[in-house]
């Protein structure tokens, strides 16, 4: 049909000024002619279009046109539907000139005809057949240069538009390049394109070309861009569509195969997880969504590394204990009892984790705030969590967190990862097999933040009561419960804990032990544990008091006790060897009873070697400018010597050692603090000038830093300038202020702890810490001289032999 049209066009323009008379109609007069209805095709000036008629009445008009002019007047019902009254029809209409007539046998009649003006309808009537009474609107707007240009513009974009769609015949593409008019090219356009009648209407009637035109260039652009998204809809449609045939028709051939071999009728395990989710106690919605993905599971190839991906998945899903929760054993007395047997001494820190237990069994909502227990190691924070678990009869899960940087190691990774896994939180929940175990959040301190992500962020939900019940692992995808999780979090040191994380613990410090302490725990505690490691009993193996002892002072220096539990169990294999080695072949067949050993403080070195730590790790003999301090590490309480020496040099201030910024501070103000007093304490005011001062603390490789430093920096600073030596066996701590005060300081019981085990007989403190004498063991602060005071002058005066600073000594 398009071709004929085209070649009709052709024809006609061609032979255009003897057809153009043959039925020019005047203007101005009324025309009364045969009137039809089309309803789907817009004929337009200019244009040549088939119609199709089968109504008789139609079929009578078009008749008639025949018989006289063969012109016809074509009008456009305003409703389809309704009668073809004037009032249901739009006024302009065109008059159409019959070309062609083709009779089809069903009766149906095919006409072309060619639009040559635009009407004004007056009347319709009907006789038969309609007839209209009509006027020739003539309004020859003439062609400007804009108006040719956005035709030239419309049949570019007409071309890129038939291009994409890929099916309008060349001889169209060709006519409507070939048009020069707008009602030519609005006709074609409106002829060949898919447009809805009410659009081509609307250009019909409008006669302004000029915005004709424009609109028509909107109207294809737009269509350019719903024909790509439909083919590129439609590409993948069909791309989806073939692969999810492939594996359905695969996996069918699969199962078929499976059957006559009498394997497997579930490759994918997808019928087991159904049934596994089934039994979930979920939500309705993240049932569904669980079903969705097994559903998939089914028609995935068994093989394919997707269907792998997405059945671990599932099986990590349904093996979670979404529901499953222990029994608490209510009984504080059996807690209290557990604890008790559990761990030696913590009267303090069993105290206050039997009420922390209390008060959660009082606490329906579970918002009560995770303990953090703080404390050198080796002092049995780990150990103490897992007794909490056992004292309550809950399930323990430990997670360490020493090292954690990456957020996705809590929060998991998404399961499109490879390898990808939940984070530790939902593992060790896993693990655990409930959904209420105490889990013990280890070394919360060591987290470190970087680029993948804040690991403490997530922590911080996780801890959080009011957002940890719908706790979302990347993995999961579907929120779990952590509100009947019991955390317990551990740490050396709060300062590298961020402010918020702290914010939701309650912290517990657990402090290092005494001598005493440590050999009673070593002898109820770690020898028996390992005595049973090896399959012996102390029956076989004792200890002497005398060697526990020794091997806590010469072999370890630690607050906690995992180097005494290390060098027991040394001292063990050393035994278990010897007495192997003892054994000769053709003796009697070696039985572990017949073991008898006592360790002693004699042969405790043939068992571990030399001593690690010297005699007297503080010597008596003393220099000047040496002055030795306290401090409080991650590692427990320290003794922190200090040096420092005066030479010629150009007044710089040298520190190394290792010293923090706050340590840096501490120097700057004892050494303007001495310069300041230099009358008091018997000094040229001129001291410093023309030589350097250098500040070492040894140990070079432990960072060290705090206030507490200060009185340490003062002493020795005046004995290099004074070369004097201050007692070795006097330790100190204390702030000091430029104006001279003593400030109070932190951890007063882990530093006298570190000065006993260092042989100090003395220890200078702040007056504002007396009160904290008291929390330290008896058997320690019974070896230990304490002077206390309030201002440094008196703690300077107090530290060196007398006569040192002449009449104010
Ligand atoms: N008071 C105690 N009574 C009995 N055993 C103890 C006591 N304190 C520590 N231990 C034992 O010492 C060992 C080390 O303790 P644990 O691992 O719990 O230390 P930690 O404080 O968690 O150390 P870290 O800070 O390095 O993690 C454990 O075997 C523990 O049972």
């Amino acid at each position: 049909m398009k071709n004929l049209l085209s070649k009709l066009q052709k024809k006609k323009s061609k032979t255009g000024q003897e057809n153009s008379t043959r039925h020019q109609l005047t203007s101005n007069i009324k025309h009364v002619l045969p009137y039809l209805t089309i309803g789907e095709t817009v004929i337009f000036p200019n244009t040549i279009a088939p119609i199709f008629i089968s109504n008789q009445s139609d079929i009578k008009a078009f008749e008639s046109s025949m018989e006289k002019s063969k012109n016809i007047v074509i009008g456009y019902p305003i409703d389809k539907k309704k009668s073809k009254s004037l009032n249901n029809t739009y006024k302009t209409a065109v008059l159409c000139h019959i070309l062609q007539v083709l009779k089809l046998p069903d009766g149906t009649v095919r006409i072309l005809v060619e639009g040559v003006n635009k009407v004004k309808l007056s009347t319709i009537t009907f006789n038969e057949f309609y007839i209209a009474e009509c006027k020739i609107i003539n309004n020859p707007i003439p062609i400007d240069t804009k108006t040719k240009s956005l035709i030239e513009v419309i049949k570019k974009i007409f071309t890129e538009y038939s291009s994409i769609h890929g099916k309008i015949p060349e001889e169209v593409v060709t006519t409507i390049d070939r048009s020069d008019t707008p009602d030519k090219i609005l006709g074609n356009i409106c002829f060949v394109t898919p447009l809805p009648y009410a659009v081509k209407i609307k250009y019909f009637l409008e006669n302004n070309n000029l915005i004709n035109l424009e609109n028509i260039a909107v109207t294809l652009k737009s269509e350019i861009e719903i024909l790509r998204l439909q083919q590129n809809l439609h590409g993948r449609v069909k791309k989806n569509l073939e692969k999810t045939q492939r594996d359905y028709f695969l996996n069918e051939q699969i199962k078929e195969i499976n059957k006559e071999l009498g394997k497997d009728e579930d490759p994918s395990g997808s019928d087991q997880l159904l049934k596994q989710i089934e039994k979930l106690e979920l939500n309705v919605k993240d049932k569904e969504k669980l079903t969705k993905d097994a559903n998939r599971l089914n028609k995935l190839q068994p093989m394919s590394p997707e269907a792998g991906i997405l059945r671990t998945y599932l099986e990590t899903v349904v093996e979670l204990p979404w529901n499953n929760k222990s029994e608490d054993l209510v009984s504080l007395k059996k807690a209290k009892s557990i604890l008790n047997d559990e761990h030696y001494n913590m009267v303090k820190a069993k105290d206050r984790i039997l009420d922390f237990i209390a008060v959660r069994q009082f606490d329906v909502e579970k918002k009560s705030p995770v303990l953090c227990l703080v404390g050198p190691p080796g002092t049995g924070k780990t150990s103490l969590g897992k007794s909490v678990a056992n004292s309550l009869g809950r399930e323990f899960g430990r997670i360490s967190l020493g090292g954690v940087r990456d957020e996705a190691e809590i929060r998991g990774h998404r399961k499109t990862y490879i390898g990808a896994l939940p984070g530790k939180i939902i593992q060790a929940i896993k693990k655990t097999g409930v959904k209420n175990p105490v889990i013990l959040l280890d070394e919360i301190d060591k987290i470190a933040a970087e680029y993948k992500g804040d690991p403490a962020a997530a922590l911080l939900e996780v801890l959080d009561p009011e957002q940890n019940h719908t706790f979302t692992d990347h993995y999961l995808e579907i929120p779990f419960d952590l509100s009947d999780v019991l955390f317990i979090a551990t740490a050396n040191s709060l300062n590298p804990i961020p402010a918020p994380l702290l914010d939701r613990m309650e912290v517990l410090e657990i402090q290092g032990y005494t001598e005493i302490e440590k050999t009673e725990i070593a002898k109820r505690f770690i020898i028996p544990k390992q005595l049973k490691t090896i399959g012996l009993t102390d029956a076989q193996i004792s200890f002497t008091d005398d060697s526990l002892l020794k091997i806590i002072r010469k072999f370890t220096r630690e607050s906690g006790v995992r180097n005494l539990n290390r060098n027991v169990a040394s001292v063990l294999r050393k035994i278990a060897r010897l007495k192997l080695e003892e054994f000769e072949e053709g003796d009697e067949p070696f039985k572990a009873e017949d073991i008898k050993f006592e360790v002693t403080d004699e042969n405790l070195n043939d068992l571990l070697g030399d001593d690690k730590i010297p005699d007297e790790d503080i010597k008596d003999s003393t220099v000047p400018g040496l002055s030795v301090g306290l401090a409080w590490t991650q590692l427990g309480g320290t003794v922190l010597p200090l040096e420092i020496v005066l030479s010629k040099g150009k007044g710089r201030i040298i520190l190394t050692g290792q010293l923090g910024d706050v340590m840096k501070e501490s120097a700057q103000i004892a050494i303007s603090y001495v310069k300041s007093n230099c009358e008091l304490f018997g000094i040229d005011p001129d001291f410093d000038k023309d030589v350097d001062i250098h500040i070492h603390a040894p140990e070079g490789a432990i960072k060290k830093d705090g206030p507490s430093a200060g009185i340490t920096m003062t002493s020795a600073l005046i004995s290099a300038i004074k070369q004097t030596c201050i007692n070795k066996k006097t330790a100190m701590t204390g702030e000091i202020t430029l104006t001279g005060q003593l400030l109070p300081i932190g951890g007063l019981k882990e530093k006298v702890l570190a000065a006993a085990r260092n042989g100090s007989t003395d220890v200078l403190i702040p007056l504002a810490n007396k009160k904290d004498i008291k929390d330290i063991p008896k058997e320690i602060t019974d070896k230990i001289t304490f002077h206390t005071h309030s201002r440094v002058d008196e703690a300077i005066f107090s530290l060196f032999p007398k006569g040192t600073f002449n009449k104010n000594s």
